[in-house]
């Protein structure tokens, strides 16, 4: 039986440390807030926006949200995105991805002002991942992956990682961190021939397809550890990750559930992030 690597347990960790920021914040009369730009009602975006409503509530840090219809026009688009940007009161911004197809997703986001993207979507921030640097904020959900490796303990320097999947929310990203903490990393997509046996070598591996039961128990191996990022909904209406879970947590040493894994860690990355755009502002 595999090791089950809990998200409630690394967010417990991560939310301690989160509540002495906000209160040092607090004390100084800085109430750190995120702002929330939604375009539409995209049922993966609102399930997001929950829990992360949930999370501000229980950290104590507030949440303002800008709700716009998903026919919004770029220029009303960018404009609230001015606002937030010179609203003093607003820390950090999540801007809900993807957007409709009849905007143009790369000008919205360059619009954003760098200091205050707390889910790393800017060029900036996705500059700090490349070089290794503190530039602008990681995206949340890599970030959340190895906040998970990091609090069990495993350790990934000299490891084989393999990540499925090459996106530049959650795949690309998370090959970079790999290679930081000295993994020899390497990335499957739609085109990897034999995916089977490439993932098979793999110490660590980080699913990240968008397709529920991409990885099942042809793909594992004994000894691995298995980071599951998917968020699907099965035909029982029921939410499931990437990997065909009942089949592969017999092979494996460790593995994440859905849910109960990477997504409830990735609200708690974004908090932080807040709190910390707020800490960087003020230089506390
Ligand atoms: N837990 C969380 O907080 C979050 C979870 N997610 C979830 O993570 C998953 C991935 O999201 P995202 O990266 O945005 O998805 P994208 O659809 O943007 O990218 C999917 C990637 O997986 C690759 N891929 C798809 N199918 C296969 C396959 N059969 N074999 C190998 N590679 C494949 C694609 O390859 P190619 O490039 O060749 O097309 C692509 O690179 C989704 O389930 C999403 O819901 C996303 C964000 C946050
Ligand atoms: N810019 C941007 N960044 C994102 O990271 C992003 C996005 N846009 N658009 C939508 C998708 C979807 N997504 C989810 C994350 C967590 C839950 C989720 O359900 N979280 C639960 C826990 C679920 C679990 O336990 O796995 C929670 O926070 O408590 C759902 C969906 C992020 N996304």
């Amino acid at each position: 039986m595999a090791r089950r690597l809990l998200g409630k347990e690394v967010t417990a960790a991560l939310n301690e440390k989160i509540k002495e920021n906000v209160a040092a914040l607090k004390a100084k009369g800085i109430s750190p807030t995120l702002g929330i730009v939604r375009v539409g009602e995209r049922e993966d975006d609102l399930s997001y926006e929950r829990g992360a409503t949930k999370r501000c509530e229980t950290l104590g840090v507030a949440c303002e949200k800008y709700l716009l219809p998903a026919d919004v026009t770029q220029e009303k688009l960018v404009e609230v995105i001015h606002q937030v940007n010179q609203d003093d009161k607003i820390h950090g911004v999540l801007i809900f991805r993807p957007l409709p197809k009849h905007l143009d997703e790369a000008a919205v986001i360059q619009a954003l002002a760098p200091e205050k993207d707390v889910d790393g979507i800017t060029d900036g921030s996705m500059v700090g991942v490349f070089a290794g640097t503190k530039q602008g904020f990681p995206p949340c959900t890599p970030q959340a992956c190895m906040e998970i490796l990091d609090h069990y303990g495993i350790d990934c320097t000299g490891k084989k990682a393999v990540v499925v999947g090459r996106s530049l929310v959650v795949g690309k990203p998370a090959a970079m961190m790999l290679l930081k903490k000295n993994a020899t990393v390497t990335v499957c997509h739609t085109r990897t021939v034999d995916m089977p046996s490439v993932v098979k070598e793999a110490d660590i591996v980080i699913v990240a397809a968008g397709r529920a039961g991409v990885v099942d128990d042809r793909y594992v191996s004994s000894g691995q550890t298995v980071i599951d990022v998917g968020i699907n909904v099965n035909e029982e209406g029921k939410l499931c990750g990437d990997v065909a879970y009942d089949k592969v947590e017999p092979v494996v040493k460790a593995i994440t559930p859905v849910p109960g894994g990477v997504g409830s860690v990735t609200t708690s990355v974004l908090v932080g992030h807040v709190v910390e755009a707020a800490m960087r502002k003020y230089s506390i």
